[in-house]
């Protein structure tokens, strides 16, 4: 069609005419200011929409750890709990990121007290390490962050044989919780909180394949598979710890400007290119990002939400899946034999959270 036909065509006289053409003419306009319309919407509600928290509660004398703290969501969750006088552990697996990164927060918060851990949530050894490092060098932990992250991978396995989705975004975190809950307990009221993602909604926990050993890998499966999982922990470590000081909260944080869509981008570069101005507008910054993590892990008198999830700052309902008791305990026991929880590093750190 040429440029005039095509100008034509989409020419609007008012409908009083019964050409064909002039109906879809209208229908397309109506389409793209409606298009335009739901962008504007969502950019707005981005922007200006709740989810901040907004409790000024201060830290000081308490000491927060926080997973994956080097870029995104983790950063700046570390500089709101800086800004709030709390000792900040950074655990991290690129150590040179993390050192820029500390510093950074350190001279805009203007809290010396932030250090950097190295810990590789892929390895099993790596976290063990870790634990036993941080429980012999720090007095107390009142907040731990389970933050880290990775998103739709292709089919990578760890050291240990974990399809690594599900190593790093769950089992790692289970292995690190796990190792110090003792000091949590023994630092009550402590809390923990799981970063989830909203992806958890659809998630399934094949528990005769948790690392698509006998089906087809799916990088999208898997990363809900992950999401699903942190969900569960969650709800069965907040069963587990009911009258014990520490209490458990998972979230999805929003859409969020962040790092973690790197492997979608190298898979589909041009999609990638295409797609980053809409995620300008779209999508949330990392500070924006950060503020239902810090809403569960400052706002005061939460603890009989113990187990929930929140998004936006608010207690929402996590889907029927992740409301699931029976795969959550199933979850525990397969996450607790495939980290060997019950080996002789562990003992004594784990009292109170046995089997039921
Ligand atoms: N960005 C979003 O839109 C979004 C949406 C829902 C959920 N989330 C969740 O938020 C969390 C933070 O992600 P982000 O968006 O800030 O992305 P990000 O990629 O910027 O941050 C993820 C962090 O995890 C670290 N990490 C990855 N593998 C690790 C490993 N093996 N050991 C230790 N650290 C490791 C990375 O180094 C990085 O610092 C993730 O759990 C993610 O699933 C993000």
């Amino acid at each position: 069609m040429k440029a005039a036909a095509l100008e034509e065509f989409l020419v609007l006289p008012w409908p009083e005419s019964e050409n064909w053409r002039v109906w879809v003419g209208l229908l397309l306009k109506c389409g793209a200011a409606l298009g335009l319309s739901l962008i504007c919407g969502v950019t707005l509600r981005r922007w200006i929409g709740g989810g901040v928290c907004r409790c000024t509660i201060h830290l000081d004398g308490k000491t927060v750890l926080v997973t994956g703290a080097n870029s995104g969501i983790g950063k700046e969750t570390c500089r709101d709990l800086a800004r709030r006088g709390a000792r900040v552990v950074m655990a991290c697996r690129d150590l040179t990121r993390a050192v820029q990164a500390a510093e950074e927060i350190r001279e805009s918060t203007g809290n010396g007290n932030v250090v950097v851990r190295h810990l590789d949530l892929a390895s099993v050894y790596s976290v063990r390490t870790f634990a036993k490092e941080f429980l012999d060098t720090e007095d107390r932990l009142d907040i731990l962050i389970n933050n880290a992250g990775v998103m739709m991978c292709p089919k990578w396995l760890t050291e240990d044989g974990f399809e690594t989705q599900l190593a790093v975004n769950h089992l790692g975190h289970f292995l690190l919780t796990n190792l110090l809950l003792a000091k949590m307990k023994s630092s009550a009221p402590s809390r923990v909180v799981n970063v989830s993602s909203i992806a958890h909604r659809g998630g399934r926990i094949d528990f005769d394949d948790l690392f698509f050993s006998r089906r087809p890998y799916s990088a999208l499966e898997s990363y809900r598979q992950s999401k699903l999982a942190n969900v569960l922990f969650t709800r069965e470590l907040a069963r587990r710890l009911k009258g014990l000081g520490v209490s458990a909260f998972c979230l999805h944080p929003g859409v969020i400007r962040t790092e973690l869509g790197r492997h979608v981008e190298s898979w589909f570069p041009l999609l990638g290119a295409l797609l980053r101005l809409p995620a300008l507008l779209l999508m949330k910054t990392p500070w924006q990002g950060c503020q239902t993590t810090v809403f569960c892990a400052v706002t005061p008198g939460l603890e009989d939400r113990s187990g929930c999830y929140f998004s936006d700052c608010e207690e929402k309902e996590a889907a029927p899946e992740g409301r699931d008791d029976e795969a959550a305990r199933r979850l525990w026991d397969h996450s607790a034999r495939l980290v060997r929880l019950e080996d002789a590093c562990c003992k004594g750190t784990t009292a109170g959270l046995g089997s039921r």
